[in-house]
């Protein structure tokens, strides 16, 4: 079935797929020339809107890129902006070369000293392949400190497209950035995205492309039929450790994420179980052999001891669908799952995982994750400002930025609660990643600033809504 083009307005190019997308609009007959004025229209469009009438000063560069900018600049005069054009060097393609000649208004060197209210990037996008030099980045800095608002077309330039880091440091941060074609990776990943700021992408017809990444769109939920019992929308097993706290701070969110069922496996009762919550307490793996059981969450307060270890052994050995978090994913290692898994590594459990697994540490972060879902059989969620989900057949999902009041205590904890409760309802743990996550992302942007990880838990019917 051919994917709707709000599907393939969610796919996330490399630079590689990028270049052959927009190749196989040439094959279709659309020309360079022709592919640039409708990225430039559209992005010029944006940048009309947001000067409304400022003056706009457009920063162009010897590629593509740079080809988009003098579309943009003619686009706004022929619309009675005004504008003029910094040529930080001459156009090195027949396209830019074409729009440079397209383009009647002032065109000014590097050396010019200038101020103004808007700053349009266009100095390079994906084509970047190493740093700006000196005098490149002294130009772009000292324009963008010469500038109330900038805008970044594509790309903010020094930005590595394909992995989201930033080829130079003291890089301006902007407050618009405009992609053409499709997202790239650098603008769902760490450092990158942070100096971007709002995301908007102009669609230029580019196909879907086989095996892309996408990013992370709002889940369908649907209520429990008619028909459900506590049993048929999920038992859910969370096993505790030797720090009741955190699977308690799961449990909270677990219980409000879909599960028909959680049931916290302790080996003594703990302070604190809430009333809706059933406390099993008793040996390691103690009643975790209830076939009723759908999924089982272990990591949050496990701890790391050799007992731990054990216990953690015990619950992967029971090849339920299972979410593996926290101390969980530091006592991980190669052959120890047997069922369908969900992982949930932040940056050091990440760490942690790969020496574990045998890989490197050294990839764009999406890639990272790939490689620990293919070596390991699990989707990975690898959480963070940045947060990213692989699938061992290929898939990868990106995160749109959710709200930095995140970076408290616990958030993981509930997020692997959500994840762990929505495996429960349907044992799908790619899906349950990618509704954890969103779930997970939403109820902050519903908690408002300062939240603690309680209240998040807390939150997470309503961000169902
Ligand atoms: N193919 C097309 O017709 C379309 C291209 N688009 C634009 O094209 C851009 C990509 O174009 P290009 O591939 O030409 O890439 P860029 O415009 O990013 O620039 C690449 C050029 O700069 C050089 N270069 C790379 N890093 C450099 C550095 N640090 N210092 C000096 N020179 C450096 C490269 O050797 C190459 O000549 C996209 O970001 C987008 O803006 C869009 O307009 C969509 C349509
Ligand atoms: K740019």
């Amino acid at each position: 079935m051919p994917l709707g083009r709000s599907s393939i307005l969610a796919q996330v190019l490399s630079v590689a797929q990028m270049r052959a997308a927009e190749e196989a609009l040439f094959e279709q007959g659309t020309s360079v020339e022709a592919l640039m004025e409708t990225a430039g229209r559209g992005a010029g469009e944006y940048v009309r809107r947001i000067a409304a009438g400022r003056p706009v000063t457009v920063l162009c560069g010897p590629g593509k890129n740079g080809g988009d900018g003098y579309v943009i600049a003619r686009h706004l005069m022929e619309h009675g902006t005004p504008v003029r054009v910094v040529a930080a060097a001459d156009p090195a393609t027949p396209a830019a070369r074409n729009a440079r000649g397209l383009y009647q208004g002032e065109v000014l060197g590097p050396d010019a000293v200038i101020e103004g209210e808007v700053l349009i990037d266009c100095l390079f996008g994906s084509g970047l392949t190493r740093p700006l030099s000196d005098s490149l980045l002294g130009l772009l800095r000292t324009l963008a400190e010469n500038h109330h608002l900038k805008v970044a077309v594509d790309l903010p330039s020094g930005v590595e497209s394909d992995s989201g880091a930033c080829l130079n440091a003291g890089l301006p941060r902007f407050d618009l950035t405009v992609a053409l074609s499709a997202w790239k990776h650098a603008h769902f990943a760490m450092p990158a995205c942070e100096t971007m700021g709002a995301l908007r992408l102009f669609d230029i017809g580019v196909a879907a492309v086989p095996g892309a990444a996408a990013v992370l769109t709002r889940p369908l939920f649907t209520p429990p039929p008619a028909d459900a019992h506590k049993y048929r929308r999920g038992l859910l097993g969370i096993v505790a450790g030797e720090m009741p706290g955190a699977p308690l701070l799961s449990a909270e969110a677990a219980m409000r994420a879909g599960a028909g069922y959680v049931k916290l496996f302790a080996r003594a009762r703990p302070a604190g179980v809430p009333n809706d919550l059933v406390c099993h307490a008793g040996p390691d793996a103690d009643g975790l052999d209830d076939p009723r059981i759908a999924a089982l969450l272990v990591g949050p307060g496990l701890g790391r001891s050799g007992a731990a270890a054990e216990r953690l052994q015990a619950v992967l050995e029971l090849s339920v669908p299972v979410v593996v978090d926290a101390d969980a994913l530091v006592l991980l290692g190669p052959g120890m799952m047997t069922g369908p898994a969900v992982l949930t590594p932040h940056e050091g459990e990440m760490a942690a995982l790969e020496r574990a697994f045998g890989l490197s540490a050294d990839a764009p972060k999406h890639a990272r994750a790939l490689a620990l879902a293919q070596a390991s059989g699990a989707v990975v969620l690898f959480k963070g400002p940045d947060s990213v989900i692989a699938a061992p057949d290929g898939r990868v999902l990106h995160a749109p930025r959710a709200p930095s009041w995140l970076s408290v205590a616990g958030t993981g904890d509930v997020l692997a609660g959500i994840t762990a409760s929505r495996l429960a309802v349907h044992r799908d743990p790619f899906r349950a990643a990618s509704e954890g996550l969103w779930l997970h992302g939403e109820a902050a942007r519903r908690s408002g600033p300062a939240f603690t990880a309680g209240d998040l838990a807390r939150t997470v019917s309503k961000a169902f809504a």
